[in-house]
């Protein structure tokens, strides 16, 4: 059976952990790695590739799997939606999902293309768990509690800030959905504390929640990638009240990330043109192999 080409664009956390995930899966081909410096100084991982500068040089790819920061995912999408490519992505502000989707529907379904957005664990997985934890008990309250563990979107935000060399921000969950964030921050030369904190706290990334940021000497010393969720939901099936449901997982960040962004990408190959967030999607689509033989495995 022919294999589904995909592009990896960008080769931070997520992306060298796509290329893993990639080289793991049974139905994909690498196409390329796609980096602003292209083939410059190519890490030894990377031989048996080809890695550019930019897309146009790869052919044959199907699907670019975006491991870029969320901020710049639309304006990659858009182009190589455009392109006639179809894309998947892990963009993770909750608050411009609904707006990121209605933006590129109609690139989609100009082009007669497919792309995923907001798939990850968070958006992505868990969202897929709440939405089932509340069809069981449609009235009810649900809570997503992070951590603690290092959140991959909000170390891309602060390493975005002026003054900041390399960042890590880690959430702890202080109950009830409600997170604290603690911020790590490598400083360039002649930066101040004090400003950068300013300009992180203000950010809409953590402007809702309790924030503290340090300044350590290395951020490699302190960083650890793991993370996890404890969602909980209780409420009421039909008329019959404390049903109670919990999903936890204990993970490493990127490598989950990764895996998900394959998943879907396998998924987008399978799916009518438009642009669908993860819950829109059947989760059996997500999986290699037979449909009817994993029908009777696992149902
Ligand atoms: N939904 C979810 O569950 C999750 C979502 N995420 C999202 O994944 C994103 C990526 O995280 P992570 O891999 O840790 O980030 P990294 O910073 O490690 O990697 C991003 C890569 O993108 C490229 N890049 C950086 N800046 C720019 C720019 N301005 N324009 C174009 N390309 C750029 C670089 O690759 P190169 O130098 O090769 O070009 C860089 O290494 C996060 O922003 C986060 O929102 C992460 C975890 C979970
Ligand atoms: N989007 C997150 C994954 C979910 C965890 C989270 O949102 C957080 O730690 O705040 C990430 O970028 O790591």
């Amino acid at each position: 059976m022919k294999k589904i080409r995909a592009a990896v664009v960008g080769y931070g956390n997520i992306g060298q952990y796509t290329l893993q995930a990639l080289e793991a899966a049974p139905d994909f081909e690498v196409a390329g790695i796609v980096r602003r410096q292209g083939a410059k100084e190519k890490p030894l991982e990377l031989e048996q590739y080809d890695v550019v500068s930019d897309i146009a040089e790869l052919h044959d790819v199907d699907v670019a799997i975006l491991a870029l920061p969320t901020r710049e995912c639309p304006t990659y999408a858009k182009r190589y939606l455009a392109m006639g490519i179809n894309t998947v992505d892990s963009f993770d502000i909750h608050s411009g999902i609904v707006n990121y989707r209605a933006e590129l529907m109609p690139v989609c379904k100009e082009h007669g293309r497919v792309s995923v957005i907001s798939a990850g664990w968070d958006p992505g997985s868990d969202s897929i768990v709440r939405m089932l934890m509340q069809s069981l008990a449609p009235k009810g309250l649900s809570y997503t509690n992070f951590g603690p563990g290092m959140s991959m979107g909000h170390s891309v935000c602060v390493r975005s800030k002026k003054g900041v060399k390399d960042a890590l921000s880690m959430t702890i969950p202080l109950g009830e959905g409600i997170h604290r964030r603690m911020v790590y921050v490598e400083l360039e030369d002649g930066a101040r504390l004090e400003d950068v904190a300013a300009e992180v706290k203000a950010d809409p990334y953590f402007s809702n929640d309790e924030t503290h940021v340090f300044a350590v000497k290395s951020v490699d010393e302190v960083r650890d990638m793991g993370h996890g969720v404890h969602l909980v939901r209780k409420g009421v099936s039909g008329k019959t009240q404390n049903q109670h449901f919990s999903f936890d997982m204990s993970i490493n960040n990127p490598a989950l990330t990764a895996q998900v962004l394959v998943n879907v990408a396998r998924a987008s190959m399978r799916l009518q043109p438009g642009c669908y967030t993860m819950v829109e999607i059947p989760v059996i689509d997500m999986l290699p192999g037979d449909r009817e033989e994993l029908v009777g495995q696992m149902v």
